[in-house]
């Protein structure tokens, strides 16, 4: 089958490639030419794991190619995905003029029947108004050419991108056409051992699936930040009551565990546009309102924690930090917890020396070039460089290296032996017994 896929971003890129695997023809058009050149030299723009495997045996095969001619890149094409982003506007709704850019060009260029298929996130309503804008180019050039607009959020998580995309829990088509459900199921049965797997619904229902999928994930996890909170307050710990609720079946482990704040693209924008939807449309979103405001003082929390230990006075103290990306297993630092960490101790006079297996380069870009020129932010590339004469560690990121360090050298290195642990990896039992301070969330800190 012939696929184009407009926008060659973490989606894009992960659904053009992940297309070929099958053995679909696929074309990822992108207007970043600079990001196309990399791509065709078999450079991956992100780190996503296992996807340059994919990548370059896509290219191997013949069958992936990348393109900045939208014209000439769907003139046959079966499938046209739009995946370009969706940023929040100023007033927190998703700015859909990438979206409907693209399906301006898509009205422009259109030759044959294709279904034109919304994979980026946007608000109920959007298929339709990506319709029009298709319908209204076709009209202009006097073209009387059929398509559908169907509605195929996407699920995948960064760091497990294709995983997910090969192997999705479901796969959520929105279209009341019967053609386009037919080319749909065509395209996507490979991927699916069992059909009801596959879910068609409303246009408005699949779009409204997407942001309530990610409004519940983003609750469940404001929700244990909360509780974590509490548990601060009322000497108890957190980790415990993590593992006594998440073994009830009907509550479950995934999305519970208490930490510095949700990050990434995703989770803060999209609360952010449901909010704004529902603002629009006259409904009260009292919670999931709630769920932001916890999740942006969640990430002020370490913060709150270091300055507390040190009596409010950070002038000249030396704060390493392990961990710069949203989450493990990406670069990406799109709304991450680190830089509002890093940015509230460097104006609290704090010097900062981060580690990042790999979020160095987009770190550099994100902090002001004049933080690192004058040290006030040094980035090292080694994990226990960040260390030497540092008064504090935080963990921020929990990637897997993090996990069982040398604590005995770590000592050596510290001025001060104490962690602050923004997502609860270490024993503060066996810290403790090894003479590291140690401050967690929601763990009964220095009790
Ligand atoms: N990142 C994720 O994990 C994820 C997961 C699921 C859904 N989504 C949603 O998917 C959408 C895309 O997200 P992303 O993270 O891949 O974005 P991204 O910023 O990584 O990529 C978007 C790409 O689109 C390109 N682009 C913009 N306008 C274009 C145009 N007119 N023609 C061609 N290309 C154009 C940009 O140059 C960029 O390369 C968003 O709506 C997002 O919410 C993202
Ligand atoms: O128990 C948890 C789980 C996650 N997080 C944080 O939540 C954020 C998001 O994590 P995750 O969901 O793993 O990553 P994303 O790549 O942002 O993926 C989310 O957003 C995507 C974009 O919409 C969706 O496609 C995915 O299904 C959805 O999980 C990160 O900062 C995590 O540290 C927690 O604090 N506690």
């Amino acid at each position: 089958m012939k696929v184009a896929v407009v926008g060659t971003g973490y989606v894009g890129l992960v659904t053009g490639a992940c297309f070929t695997e099958m053995g679909n023809h696929v074309v990822c058009i992108d207007i970043d030419e600079a990001k196309l050149d990399r791509l065709r030299a078999g450079e991956i723009p992100i780190f996503e794991p296992g996807l340059d495997a994919v990548v370059s045996s896509g290219i191997e095969a013949g069958l992936l190619r990348f393109s900045s001619d939208i014209a000439e890149s769907i003139k046959d094409a079966e499938y046209i995905f739009i995946a370009v982003g969706t940023p929040p506007g100023e007033d927190g709704s998703a700015d859909l003029q990438y979206v409907l850019a693209v399906a301006k060009s898509i009205g422009e260029h259109l030759k044959n029947y294709a279904v034109v298929i919304d994979k980026s996130t946007v608000p109920v309503g959007t298929a339709d108004k990506v319709h029009a804008e298709i319908s209204s180019q076709l009209a202009l050039r006097d073209a009387d050419i059929d398509f559908d607009v169907v509605s195929n959020p996407e699920f995948l998580k960064e760091g497990a991108a294709v995983n997910d995309f090969m192997r999705p829990d479901r796969v959520v088509v929105g279209t009341n056409s019967e053609k386009a459900r037919q080319k749909m199921t065509e395209l996507y049965s490979p991927y699916l051992r069992s059909s009801d797997r596959l879910m068609f619904m409303g246009v408005r229902d699949a779009e409204m699936t997407k942001y309530a999928a990610n409004a519940m994930l983003a609750t469940k996890i404001s929700f244990m930040n909360e509780v974590a909170g509490l548990c601060d307050e009322l000497d108890v710990d957190v980790e415990n009551v993590r593992r006594g609720i998440g073994s009830d079946s009907r509550i479950g482990y995934s999305f519970i565990y208490p930490g510095c704040g949700y990050g990434g693209s995703c989770f803060p924008k999209d609360v952010k546009a449901l909010v704004h939807t529902a603002e629009q449309s006259g409904f009260e979103p009292t919670l999931l309102a709630a769920v932001e405001k916890r999740n942006n003082s969640q990430k002020h929390k370490l913060f709150s924690n270091i300055s507390g230990y040190f009596k409010g006075d950070l002038k000249g103290k030396r704060i390493a930090v392990w961990g710069l990306a949203f989450k493990p297993g990406t670069d990406d630092m799109r709304e991450a917890p680190s830089i509002v960490l890093i940015n509230a101790l460097i104006e609290a006079g704090a010097q900062v020396c981060a580690f990042d297996p790999v979020a160095k380069e987009t770190a550099a870009r994100e902090f002001p070039e004049q933080w690192l020129a004058d040290g006030q932010l040094q980035m090292v590339d080694f994990q226990y460089d960040v260390l030497k004469q540092a008064d504090a560690l935080v963990l921020v990121t929990e990637w897997k290296r993090f996990r069982q360090p040398d604590f005995e050298a770590m000592k050596e290195l510290m001025n001060d032996a104490i962690i602050f642990d923004g997502r609860n990896q270490y024993d503060p039992d066996y810290l403790k017994s090894i003479e590291f301070k140690y401050s967690g969330i929601g763990r009964n800190n220095f009790k």
